[in-house]
């Protein structure tokens, strides 16, 4: 069904082994990806995010609970499969294959990927598709893994840390590669350690602990909470008390300005619509307004988790 969600969780459990040395990695999951959405799945070690990973792509099966992928049983693999995309931290495959004649393999098996696209892809990693896989460097072969993941524009794209190790000029070709399958409708359900990724790609995110959910939150919102560092310069000298009644401006400091007039700093979270009205009553000259960082929200909800 086209409107039911990518993935739909609902009382997931999953143990692993028996008796003494049981392990139970999900506790009762319930967790639910729409379509459409880049959701990011973030939680500390051992929390159970590659477990629930493995589900959705069957290659492990649940001890008990219901999950749906893309409408369907996750058992139906091999039709559901080829919609979807996936990429773990560590790419690995046959080391004796060259990147092109992997790619050309994979793209046959998920119904046909023009040879324009592959090259497409290697081109914006760096990546040289005529050397053998078992020669490349990790960060190369991780290049391999991200072109089969994304190279068929896959329904839903599966990434287990997709990114972890990695040099930043391939975080940020990572990056932009999650918004354009966002934009072209592709839902993104994704486990990383690198919160500025998530940041820049996620619409909710979903905190996981000991195996299951403690939060959802819309990144969004979170946003639109978090505190941003604000500078505005006046040609003329203003004081603290001009903007006193602006209470979404905290950590208020006025100092002199080189050209004449003030500088003024502070902290501003939620809506800037006072700030920029009471700052209109006098002559404005410049104006810093700083991306709220997410990572300390991300950190607290990770703390409320744990006294949870
Ligand atoms: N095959 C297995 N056999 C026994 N226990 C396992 C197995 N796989 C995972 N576990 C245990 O299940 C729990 C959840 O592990 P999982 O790999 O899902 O966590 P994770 O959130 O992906 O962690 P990380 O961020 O370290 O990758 C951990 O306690 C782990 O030791």
């Amino acid at each position: 069904m086209a409107d039911s969600p990518a993935i739909e969780a609902e009382g997931l459990i999953k143990r692993y082994g028996s008796g003494r040395t049981a392990k139970t990695a999900l506790t009762g999951l319930d967790l639910t990806v729409e379509r459409g959405e880049v959701f990011g799945f973030l939680g500390p070690n051992g929390a159970g995010k590659t477990t629930t990973i493995r589900l959705v792509l069957d290659l492990i099966r649940p001890t008990s609970g219901r999950l749906a992928v893309l409408g369907g049983s996750p058992r139906d693999a091999v039709a559901t499969r080829a919609r979807m995309g996936y990429l773990a931290g560590d790419f690995v495959v046959n080391g004796r294959q060259t990147g092109r004649e992997l790619l050309t393999y994979l793209g046959r098996l998920r119904g046909g990927v023009p040879a324009a696209r592959i090259d497409e892809l290697a081109g914006r990693l760096d990546l040289d598709l005529s050397r053998r896989i078992g020669s490349l460097s990790k960060g190369n072969r991780q290049k391999v893994g991200v072109v089969q993941a994304f190279m068929h524009s896959p329904e839903l794209l599966i990434l287990d840390e997709p990114t972890s190790g990695l040099d930043p000029f391939l975080q940020q070709q990572f990056v932009e590669l999650v918004q354009e399958a966002s934009a072209n409708g592709q839902t993104v359900f994704m486990s990383s350690h690198v919160l500025s990724e998530v940041q820049q790609t996620c619409h909710r995110v979903g905190i996981i602990r000991d195996g299951s959910l403690v939060t959802v939150a819309d990144v969004d919102q979170l946003r639109e909470q978090a505190q941003r560092r604000v500078e505005l310069v006046f040609a003329t000298t203003v004081t603290a008390d001009d903007f006193a009644a602006v209470t979404e401006l905290r950590d208020v400091t006025v100092t002199d300005s080189p050209a004449g007039g003030s500088i003024l700093r502070g902290h501003l979270s939620g809506s800037p619509d006072s700030l920029i009205k009471a700052a209109a009553r006098y002559d404005v000259t410049g104006l810093l307004a700083e991306e709220p960082e997410l990572e300390e929200l991300f950190f607290s909800y990770y703390e409320r988790g744990a006294q949870s």
